[in-house]
C-alpha cells in the first residue's frame, strides 16, 4: 500500500522544522504500471532539508517515475511515500511556458492558480524574475527567448511558490554546455539563498556531482538504487571546482557505478 502524508506549512514563518528534517521519505517503493511494466523496485530514498540529491541512471530506469511519485502525480504501487510539505516546485526538461503569455504573466501563473492577489503575485513574480536574471525581459513572449532564458522563466515560475522541496526532471538536458554550466551555477546560488531541498534528475554525471550534496546511482529497469555518494565539497561552490582532481575522481567513481549498475 502506498500512503502520502502531507503537512502543509502555510507560510515560511510557520515552518517549525529545522535543518536536517526529512522532507521526503520513500520506503520500499515499487512501481508497476497497469500494462505490467515494472519501473521501480524497492527504492528507499530520503531528502532532508538542506540536501540537494541527484539521481543518475540509464535511460528508462524510472527516474521520471520517481519524481512523478514525489510530486503526487503518480502513486507507487507498493511501499510508503511520505512527503512532509506541499510547497513543492517542479521543473521539467521542457519549460512548458504558455506561448501567448509574456514572461511576467507566465511567471505569475502558479501564484495566480493558487489564488494569490494580483499585487502579491506581481511582487512574487518580479522577485523571482530578478533572482533568475531575467530582469528587463518581463514583457517578452516565450518565442522571443533563448532556450536558457525559457528555463530561467520556468524556474522563476516555481520559485514564486517558495518551494521547500524542488523537483527537477533533467531541466538543462536540452541546453548547450556553456548555458547548462551557467544555469548550474545559478541554481546552486538559488539553493544556497533560498534553502529549498532539491531532488534532481540528470544524465550528466559531472552536473550531478557539481550540484549535489548526494548522488544516487540507479540500475537499469526496474530501477533500484545501486550506490550512493556523498559529495564533500562545501557550498557555495566555485565553478572552478570542476577542474579539481577531487572532483574528477568523484565523477569517475559515479560513472563507474553507473556502468556497473547498467544491465
Ligand atoms: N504510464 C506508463 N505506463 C507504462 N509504462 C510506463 C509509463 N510511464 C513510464 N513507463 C515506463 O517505465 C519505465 C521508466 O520510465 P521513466 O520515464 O520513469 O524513465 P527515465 O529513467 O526517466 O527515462 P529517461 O532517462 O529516458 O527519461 C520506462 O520503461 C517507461 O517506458
Amino acid at each position: 500500500m502506498s500512503s502520502m502524508t502531507t503537512t502543509a506549512p502555510a507560510s515560511p514563518a510557520s515552518t517549525t522544522s529545522s535543518p536536517g528534517d526529512t522532507l521526503l521519505d520513500f520506503r520500499g517503493v515499487e512501481m508497476r504500471f497497469p500494462n505490467g511494466t515494472v519501473a521501480l523496485h524497492d527504492v528507499d530514498l530520503t531528502v532532508d532539508r538542506g540536501e540537494f540529491v541527484t539521481v543518475v541512471g540509464p535511460s528508462g530506469c524510472g527516474k521520471s517515475t520517481l519524481l512523478r511519485i514525489a510530486s503526487g502525480l503518480e502513486h507507487a504501487s507498493q511501499g510508503t511515500t511520505d512527503i512532509k510539505t506541499d510547497r513543492i516546485g517542479y521543473v521539467f526538461q521542457d519549460a512548458t511556458l504558455l506561448p501567448w503569455r509574456s514572461v511576467e504573466a507566465n511567471v505569475e501563473l502558479l501564484a495566480e492558480l493558487n489564488g494569490r492577489s494580483p499585487a502579491e503575485r506581481k511582487r512574487a513574480a518580479q522577485e523571482a524574475i530578478d533572482l533568475v536574471g531575467l530582469s528587463g525581459f518581463e514583457k517578452n513572449l516565450p518565442k522571443q527567448l533563448s532556450g536558457g532564458m525559457k528555463m530561467r522563466a520556468s524556474l522563476a515560475r516555481s520559485l514564486t511558490l517558495e518551494p521547500e522541496l524542488f523537483l527537477f526532471d533533467e531541466p538543462f538536458g536540452a541546453l548547450d554546455e556553456i548555458t547548462r554550466e551557467r544555469l548550474n551555477d545559478e541554481l546552486l546560488r538559488l539553493f544556497v539563498e533560498k534553502q529549498f531541498a532539491g531532488l534532481f534528475i540528470t544524465h550528466s554525471v559531472s552536473e550531478a556531482v557539481y550540484l549535489s550534496t548526494r548522488v544516487i546511482v540507479m540500475s537499469g529497469r526496474p530501477g533500484s538504487i545501486v550506490e550512493t555518494f556523498d559529495v564533500p565539497f562545501p557550498m557555495p561552490r566555485s565553478p572552478e571546482i570542476r577542474f579539481e582532481a577531487e572532483f574528477a575522481k568523484l565523477v569517475g567513481e559515479v560513472s563507474h557505478a553507473l556502468r556497473e549498475g547498467h544491465h
